[in-house]
């Protein structure tokens, strides 16, 4: 499941997830945990070499929340979970995923991720470069406006200071260059199913998902 920010991704493959029993794989959180960790080192984040290296050392692992709410993501022994959500972590993680060294650092952890019953994976470059023969592929988008709308929804609920038009603008540019870059843009394979969530509820969405899914 590819698309751009705030389509509703992490979402949506949770619940489809959740309904077959397969198992889940949250790829932006790779590379917001590595932009979280080059951060925390004091990393210029255009050193293409340091962030490398930092992608290469960095520890990550998903660890099921206690009580059945996110999944935490800890990065170098630190739950980090609640510091990666943020616009900032959304937005380094955009700037180190441009170096195409990181993303070869990261592939070899993802496709591990692949085992039965069944994985959804989530991301940019899920059905164009990282599980190019996936039987099933859908490119999950919305218009700018509504997903600027959803983000700014989700950051107020968890007491976050943010704007609606700071956050539409934000999310216009990590998306221009998630789509600009010259390795894994951001695009939908040709072979994906295009599903606009524009106005449409989060269960007709997973059920349209799940429709694409012929088992
Ligand atoms: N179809 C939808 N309608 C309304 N809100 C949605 C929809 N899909 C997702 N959301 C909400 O939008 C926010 C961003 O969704 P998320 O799954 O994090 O998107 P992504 O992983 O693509 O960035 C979340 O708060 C989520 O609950
Ligand atoms: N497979 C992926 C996943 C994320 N990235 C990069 C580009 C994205 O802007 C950042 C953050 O991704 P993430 O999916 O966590 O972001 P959103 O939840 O969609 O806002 O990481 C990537 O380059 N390739």
């Amino acid at each position: 499941m590819d698309g751009p920010s705030g389509s509703g991704k992490g979402t949506v493959s949770r619940l489809v997830a959740d309904h077959l029993g397969w198992r889940l794989l949250d790829s932006g959180a790779l590379y917001r945990a590595v932009g979280y960790a080059a951060g925390m080192a004091g990393l210029d984040l255009s050193d293409a070499e340091a962030v490398t290296r930092c992608a290469e050392t960095t520890k990550i692992q998903f660890r099921a929340a206690a009580d059945g709410g996110d999944t935490r993501v800890i990065v170098n022994g630190h739950d980090a979970t609640d510091e990666l959500r943020t616009e900032t972590a959304g937005a380094a993680a955009s700037a180190i995923a441009s170096v195409p060294s990181v993303r070869q650092a990261l592939v070899a952890l993802q496709l591990g991720f692949r085992k039965a019953p069944g994985l959804v994976a989530d991301g940019r470059d899920m059905g164009t470069v990282i599980f190019p023969d996936a039987p099933f592929k859908v490119f999950l988008t919305a218009s700018a406006a509504e997903r600027a709308k959803r983000r700014y929804k989700q950051l107020k609920e968890k007491g976050l200071s943010v704007t609606l038009a700071g956050l539409q603008r934000e999310i216009e540019a990590r998306d221009s260059r998630d789509a600009s870059r010259a390795v894994a843009p951001l695009k939908p394979a040709v072979d994906a199913v295009l599903v606009d969530s524009t106005g449409m509820g989060i269960g007709d969405v997973v059920a349209k998902v799940l429709a694409v899914v012929k088992l």
